[in-house]
């Protein structure tokens, strides 16, 4: 049978019957379905647990949610909010896949991929620098992860090495998307889905949302507003991150780090090489719309030697030394 028609919180099925009549079930998946295995991790709102389906032995990694906690901290619209933007990233291999949710009278849980690799930070604390070519193959899968989102009319808005997982494979899965802005889904008179214009351009509110402090874009800390672009700083960041072994503003506070970025006060280290010390300048530019776009940054020399599209995610990742 083959998935399909991935509804918000139901997927079903097609199957031959008895008579051999192609017939479509629903299927809800519950806590009974799963044996639950080690921990995997902790979240402020959430526990992440490994799993393995009883019928079909695959493994999955389980998100489980407190309600209370939730209702309490008043996460609602952040749970919802990962979960339709889950809903819409259903077929790229560098998003963390959502199989299902559910919920009982205590918990909600998020059927999720299993990325037995780690997070992409804990992997490059443990190398304290990549070389070149293992910092173009991680930089590639993200940025071409960032494209499918951005034509998904997704913002992830809190892209950082954290939110990279690994899978078996060592290749990148992102996750986190709570705090994703969703651009409006339109479809035209033939069917055709588009997204609204990127924020950066509607006079969209204020959000009160801020990511991570040594990520986030200076237009998020003036004009309160993400744009597409923002991600981009965001993947300027992380390139001058594989490469240097820390992000680029980073001070004794958040407000310190803020003025840093604000003033695009950073430098390169002695020996950052040249092709992408040159792409990191057209990334942190303090002009939403005058960073590079990624149809730019595909080209740019940094990533000479990359091939683009299906043959980067079977190719093997290189050796992390
Ligand atoms: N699909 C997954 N596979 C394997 N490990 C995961 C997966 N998703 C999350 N984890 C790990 O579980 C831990 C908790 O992740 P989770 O997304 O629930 O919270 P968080 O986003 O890390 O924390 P916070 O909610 O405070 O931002 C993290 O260390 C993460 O690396
Ligand atoms: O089954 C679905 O997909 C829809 C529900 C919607 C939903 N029901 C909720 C109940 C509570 Cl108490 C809190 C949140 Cl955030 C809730 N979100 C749901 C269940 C689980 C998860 Cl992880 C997300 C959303």
């Amino acid at each position: 049978e083959e998935w399909q028609e991935r509804g918000a919180a139901v997927t079903t099925r097609r199957e031959i019957d008895a008579d051999g009549r192609p017939v479509v079930r629903s299927i809800k998946k519950g806590v009974k379905d799963f044996n639950f295995g080690q921990t995997l991790g902790e979240g402020s709102y959430s526990t992440v647990l490994a799993a393995q389906d009883k019928i079909t032995g695959k493994d999955y990694a389980i998100k489980v949610l407190d309600k209370r906690h939730i209702i309490k901290e008043k996460k609602v619209k952040y749970v919802n909010i990962e979960r339709d933007t889950l809903n819409r990233l259903t077929d790229h291999p560098g998003v963390v896949r959502l199989y299902y949710t559910f919920q009982d009278e205590r918990s909600l849980y998020f059927v999720l991929d299993l990325c037995t690799g780690g997070e992409l930070l804990g992997t490059l604390k443990r190398m304290s620098t990549f070389d070149e070519e293992c910092a173009r193959f991680y930089a590639a899968q993200i940025l071409d992860t960032i494209e499918y989102m951005h034509n998904r009319g997704v913002i992830h808005r809190d892209l950082k090495p954290e939110n990279v997982l690994l899978d078996e494979n060592k290749h990148v899965k992102i996750t986190d998307f709570g705090t994703a802005k969703l651009l409006a889904e339109r479809k035209d008179q033939n069917g055709y889905t588009s997204f609204e214009r990127d924020s950066s351009e509607s006079s969209e509110r204020a959000s009160s949302f801020v990511g991570t402090a040594e990520y986030v874009s200076p237009e998020l800390l003036t004009d309160k507003n993400a744009c597409k672009a923002s991600d981009l700083w965001a993947f300027g960041c992380i390139i001058y991150q594989l490469l240097a072994g820390r992000p680029p503003f980073k001070a004794g506070n958040e407000y310190q780090t803020f003025q840093k970025i604000v003033g695009l006060q950073y430098e390169f280290p002695r020996g950052f090489p040249e092709a992408a010390k040159d792409l990191v300048e057209r990334l942190l530019v303090l002009e939403p719309q005058r960073r590079l776009t990624i149809e730019h940054i595909k080209n740019h020399e940094f990533f000479d030697g990359i091939k683009w599209g299906k043959s980067l995610w079977s190719t093997p990742a290189p050796k992390l030394r």
